[in-house]
């Protein structure tokens, strides 16, 4: 499996979770051809990618979405999820979303929150190996909070993420950091603004360029290399921006960071790899990943705390 797979998997967990097995299996295959389609090349002429997942799959998709948000409707009873949210949501008049508006929303959080997840997951993954004294480092971190559960079935708290990964937390800042996922952002100026001698007219679209900020030497000392420990002291405001700023910010990030502390803790614990590919590099898809994805071959690691009888 693919870490895309897997962020897909993980993604329609939290976005319709409480949906019958079958429509999920069906939903995700939907979402896989949408969005290799609206990644591709935007020409929406037959025959292309791009118009067959505008016209097929996204019919097919929203024709899922729409059998499962009927059978909601008969059931009468809450979903935790947030297509549960979405249904219930009703503005100062009761007004409702309309089935079009839950659908749109309900795609661009698949679509935004798995692939920029799958990025980050791999550019963790591809430190980690670049840098193997680290790599024990945090599975020695994860090491300490399993040997602290009294059996294997006593799973992880939120208490163990907030409190006792200060490392891996810091490893994930570094590799948000140092990936620029998401490279750029785009904002429109509402009034004429002037900053050190340049005119903003009101109208125009500028790029806000977090990769330029974070490869700034002024915040960041050596900006090109991998330190997670840069991050035991706070950055500076306005210097850290992987998931953009303001009003707009990324509504995922407290997701996206948990997701990405909660596969580190069972990936480096339970297993080792090598890269099998392109070690070196990089590439837009449209996100900034490691070129050619950074295949790895995984096997099965012998926990310590195992060999020590410890659960
Ligand atoms: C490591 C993973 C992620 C990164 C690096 C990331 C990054 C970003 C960035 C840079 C923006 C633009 C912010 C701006 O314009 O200032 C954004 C917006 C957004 N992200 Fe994420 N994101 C991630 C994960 C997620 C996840 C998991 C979800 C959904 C569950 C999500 C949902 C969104 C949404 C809905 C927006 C649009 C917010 C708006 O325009 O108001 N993102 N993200």
């Amino acid at each position: 499996m693919s870490v895309f797979q897997y962020a897909l998997k993980v993604a329609m967990e939290y976005v319709v979770g409480a949906a019958p097995h079958y429509e999920k299996e069906e939903l995700t295959k939907a979402c896989e051809h949408l969005i290799r389609g609206v990644s591709s090349i935007p020409v929406n002429i037959p025959g292309t990618h791009y118009h067959k997942a505008l016209k097929d799959s996204k019919k097919k998709a929203c024709a899922l979405l729409e059998n499962i948000v009927s059978w909601r409707q008969l059931e009468k009873r809450p979903h935790g999820d947030i297509l549960g949210i979405l249904m219930d949501t009703q503005d100062e008049d009761g007004c409702k979303l309309t089935p079009n508006e839950i659908h749109d929303n309900v795609l661009t959080l698949l679509y935004l929150g798995h692939d920029t997840a799958a990025a980050a997951l791999t550019w963790a993954v591809k430190y980690l190996t670049d840098n193997p004294k680290l790599l024990e480092d945090v599975t020695a971190e994860h090491e300490t909070i399993r040997q602290k559960k009294t059996s294997q079935d006593e799973t992880l708290m939120w208490s163990d993420i907030k409190d006792q990964m200060p490392l891996s937390i810091r490893v994930i800042k570094e590799t948000l950091r140092i990936a620029n996922i998401v490279e750029f952002c785009y904002r429109e100026v509402v009034e004429d603004v002037e900053y050190k001698g340049y005119l903003f007219p009101k109208g125009w679209r500028i790029l806000v360029a977090h990769s330029a900020v974070h490869s700034n030497s002024e915040y960041y000392t050596n900006p090109g290399e991998f330190n997670s420990s840069r991050f035991k002291i706070a950055p500076k405001p306005y210097t850290y921006t992987p998931f953009g700023n303001g009003a707009h910010v990324c509504l995922g990030r407290e997701l996206a960071n948990l997701e990405l502390l909660i596969f580190l803790h069972h990936f480096t614990l339970n297993y080792r790899w090598e890269s099998i590919g392109d070690t070196d590099g990089s590439e837009y898809a449209p996100i900034h990943v490691p070129k050619g994805g950074f295949p790895i071959a995984v096997r099965r690691r012998k926990s310590r705390s195992m060999t020590d009888g410890k659960g």
